[in-house]
């Protein structure tokens, strides 16, 4: 009989994520899969269920939670010879995963669509040694991000989780970093660096509007400032989609990025605090292939 794993963050969207199980289970088993439940009760859990699900070979692993759950859910499927399929139900405050690959954001609706025939081969990242689904962030602006607990993040959802973050920026000074891509070097004062895998970043899904979920690529912008007037206007451009051309922003695709600092800065990975600099990243192409409603399916 088919398997199928359901791994769920019960603290995650407003802690109500338990109630979302029962009916994850029915269309699992309606689609004829026995079904095993793993609560996750701390960091890395998400993880560890990930990995047994692989070493039993089972079919489809199903993540019940906000971004977080997800990037741990993922690094479970690292280097490991059988990936199941992935299925996401979205609870977080910004789910950047769900966005780019059109899972629906109600949960309801994404526990609908796991019946789905379709499934999308998409690329994940590589830090050092962990894997990303979606962007990281290195720069003055991440380390101003990682004072914001995730309840806070919960609570005052996206806008104002980035607004906490540039009002601490302003007046602190961009650090000195060097950026390696695609044989070329870029050194200079940098408050925020991104490199994403898909078009949607921090819930503003037009920030990488060219980027595809099997591109193979990272899409990276340099941000060379970050004052409050150049804010507002990159926000501008991020919402309107055009930051490629912002005067005070440089945007690159490359396979791979090194960042450096002689600054201890910490980096934001899938949302939440990652390691510190300096970090290498790689792609995965089409390294796991995830549920998707119809509309989703790559041509
Ligand atoms: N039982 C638990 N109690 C508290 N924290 C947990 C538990 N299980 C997992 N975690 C941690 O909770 C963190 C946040 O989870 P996740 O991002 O999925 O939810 P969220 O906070 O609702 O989403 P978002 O961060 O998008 O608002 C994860 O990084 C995980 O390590």
């Amino acid at each position: 009989m088919k398997q199928a794993m359901i791994i769920v963050n019960p603290s995650s969207g407003k802690a109500n994520a338990l109630e979302y199980v029962n009916s994850v289970s029915e269309v699992l088993e309606a689609a004829g899969y026995r079904v095993k439940v793993e609560e996750t009760a701390e960091p890395l859990d998400a993880t560890r269920y990930c990995i047994a699900a692989c070493e039993g070979r089972y079919e489809t692993v199903v993540s019940i939670g906000g971004d977080g759950t997800l990037h741990e859910t993922i690094n479970g499927l690292v280097d490991r010879e059988h990936r199941p399929r992935l299925g996401v139900v979205p609870l977080g405050t910004v789910n950047d995963f769900a966005r780019a690959l059109r899972i629906p954001l109600d949960p309801d609706e994404a526990i609908a669509a796991l019946n789905s025939p379709h499934t999308r081969r998409v690329d994940l990242g590589r830090l050092n040694e962990e894997l990303f689904a979606n962007v990281v962030a290195a720069g003055t602006l991440p380390e101003s991000l990682a004072q914001v607990t995730s309840e806070e993040k919960s609570r005052l959802g996206v806008f104002a989780y980035l607004k906490e973050g540039v009002k601490e920026l302003v007046g602190s000074h961009a650090q000195p970093m060097t950026i390696r891509y695609n044989d070329q070097v870029w050194e200079g004062e940098c408050p925020l660096f991104i490199a994403a895998l898909t078009n949607s970043v921090g819930g503003f899904e037009r920030l990488a509007p060219g980027a595809e979920v099997d591109d193979g690529l990272l899409h990276g912008y340099i941000f060379k400032d970050l004052s409050l007037f150049t804010t507002m206007t990159a926000s501008l451009s991020l919402l309107l989609g055009s930051l490629e051309e912002h005067k005070d922003v440089i945007a690159f695709t490359s396979d791979y990025v090194e960042i450096d600092s002689p600054s201890a800065l910490r980096t934001n990975v899938d949302g939440e605090t990652g390691p510190p600099l300096p970090i290498r990243l790689r792609v995965l192409p089409r390294h796991i292939e995830v549920i998707v409603p119809a509309a989703a399916e790559e041509a």
